[in-house]
């Protein structure tokens, strides 16, 4: 069996006397794209921020990327490692260009001389079909589909083997959402395994090989998407409740 690119065991998360996350287990094939899903406040931010390190790593369990360790490294050294995410904001540098804006994040994140981040640039643009007539707009008066174009593309210049993505979708019309859908499909025909947390079911079910559903901080369900989007439990527990 291959092993996990990435896997988490019994990970928990406590604030003071809330547990967010509780004995969480789950294990990332490479080349995957692996959804979480689960009604508001049920754990899945805290999970991607346990995993990278950003801010806080978890309170007790074990995460592995490409089978080492890393809970308890620094953020900057599991980013650097390959294991990048997104988060749910916008533009990192809204008086930026959107060129300007992605070469300096080739430059630090990705620990590269300006010709190289410029190239990175370019290659994490194609890889999101962000318009070139836009790349010199402002970041901050890109259209909210560009802005996330501009994100995930500059999570992609450090040119991370795991990519995190937390409710990409959020914010955009269908036609961008299935927009959103054909990004993702090319990002993750380049190589990069995706981790998805996403509210639009309909996103999470055309794209996701396998989804897992959190519940109060649990494992609610775990598989092959429609059949787990089926279960009565989970749609008691999150489709009554959300489902678009
Ligand atoms: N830094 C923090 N300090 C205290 N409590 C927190 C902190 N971060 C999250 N929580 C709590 O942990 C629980 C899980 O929150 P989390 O943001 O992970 O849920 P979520 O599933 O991502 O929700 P949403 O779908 O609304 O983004 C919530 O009860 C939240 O209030």
């Amino acid at each position: 069996m291959t092993t996990p690119i990435l896997s988490a065991t019994n990970v928990s998360k406590s604030f003071g006397g809330l547990r967010a996350v509780r004995d969480v287990s789950f294990e990332v094939r490479p080349g995957e794209m692996f959804g979480i899903a689960g009604p508001n406040g049920s754990g899945k931010s805290t999970l991607f921020n346990i995993i990278t390190g950003i801010p806080f790593g978890p309170t007790s369990g074990e995460v592995r990327f490409k089978g080492e360790r890393i809970d308890g490294r620094p953020a900057y050294a599991i980013a650097r490692a390959g294991l990048c995410r997104t988060f749910q904001k916008d533009a990192e540098f809204p008086d930026l260009s959107a060129a300007d804006s992605l070469e300096i994040s080739a430059v630090y994140n990705g620990r590269v001389d300006r010709r190289t981040a410029a190239r990175r640039a370019d290659e994490a643009f194609a890889l999101v079909a962000f318009d070139g007539g836009r790349r010199d707009m402002l970041s901050s008066e890109l259209s909210v589909f560009e802005k996330k174009q501009l994100m995930i593309a500059s999570a992609l210049v450090s040119r991370p083997a795991v990519l995190m993505l937390d409710e990409p979708a959020s914010g955009l019309t269908r036609p961008e959402i299935e927009q959103l859908d054909a990004l993702l499909r090319n990002v993750n025909a380049s190589g990069v395994t995706i981790l998805l947390i996403e509210h639009v079911l309909a996103l999470l079910l055309s794209v996701s090989q396998r989804l897992l559903i959190l519940n109060q901080g649990e494992v609610l369900a775990e598989g092959e998407p429609s059949a787990v989007v089926r279960r009565p439990d989970v749609v008691e527990a999150y489709l009554g409740k959300r489902s678009q």
